[in-house]
């Protein structure tokens, strides 16, 4: 089991931030860093026994500071499975943020449209989640400083709290979709077979990454909402191929509604 008490200490030592909001920022969503107050970065190398990024658009390093009046300590770069990582380590920021007792989490990605009714640069609030990657960070002895053996997951995300985002995003201009995120393990980006599939499943959007967090926040309890910013259509549904370029692109084309939409779930 490992020792996240350590890693929390370690990083609330390092500033004076105390932060009550956790942030997990996508593919390409990792500017919202530039705009945070007083802001300190520790890079993940700088912690031991931590897990290092290795993907484009994630740069591997905390950022503490304040948002929109908030003391908030966001992860520019996330983990994934098909990394490499061990399933438990792509889940260990949320272990740590638990132990820095923050109890509200945000969670964001970039995900490929499902639904025909999104289109690149929509923001969709993840609603429920299907793992078909058939993976689950809670597999082994069952950590009881944390959560049960078997964690409910009839609620993936905090509903009293999206509602309060999707009214007062509304009242700004910006309106909100729903759908159902499905996590499949990658790198490769998926057939249009695939996609026919997870389609007829009920998922609305596909990526690679945010199920294995829910499922770990979920046992923590840890009260989360999460967002997708759609940054292309998913195979076969378009006749074009997928290129992670433009789905770094595309999330960055999204910034000002997208880190309003950010702002607005601290503020509520
Ligand atoms: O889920 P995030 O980290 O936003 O990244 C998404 O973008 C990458 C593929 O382009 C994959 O890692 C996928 O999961
Ligand atoms: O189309 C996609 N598939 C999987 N992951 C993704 N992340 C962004 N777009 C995609």
């Amino acid at each position: 089991m490992k020792d996240y008490k350590k890693l929390a200490k370690h990083l609330l030592e390092r500033t004076n931030v105390k932060p009550e909001f956790a942030l997990i920022l996508g593919s390409g969503l990792g500017y919202l860093t530039k705009y945070f107050e007083d802001s300190h970065a520790i890079s993940y190398s700088e912690l031991e026994g931590f897990p290092q990024s290795t993907v484009e658009g994630h740069a591997g390093r905390f950022v503490l500071g304040k948002f929109h009046g908030k003391n908030v300590i966001a992860m520019d770069g996330r983990f994934h499975y098909y990394e490499g990582h061990e399933i438990k380590d792509v889940v260990t920021p949320i272990y740590v943020f638990k132990e820095m007792g923050i109890s509200r989490l945000i969670i964001t990605n970039a995900a490929g449209g499902i639904n025909r009714s999104f289109e690149p640069g929509d923001i969709v609030a993840i609603t429920d989640i299907i793992n078909f990657a058939f993976r689950n960070p809670l597999i082994g002895p069952n950590d009881e400083r944390y959560g049960v053996r078997f964690p409910d997951m009839s609620k993936t995300i905090d509903f009293d709290w999206l509602e309060k985002v999707e009214k007062t995003a509304e009242s700004r201009g910006i309106k909100l979709k729903r759908g159902t995120y499905v996590w499949v393990t990658g790198p490769s980006y998926e057939t249009p077979a695939e996609i026919k599939a997870y389609e007829f499943s009920g998922a609305d959007m596909v990526g690679m990454s945010t199920v294995p967090e829910i499922i770990a926040a979920r046992h923590c309890g840890i009260n989360l909402i999460a967002f997708s910013c759609i940054t292309n259509m998913a195979s076969g549904i378009l006749d074009k191929k997928l290129v992670h370029e433009e789905v770094v692109q595309t999330a960055q084309r999204v910034k000002s509604a997208f880190s309003k939409v950010v702002g607005i779930a601290l503020e509520v």
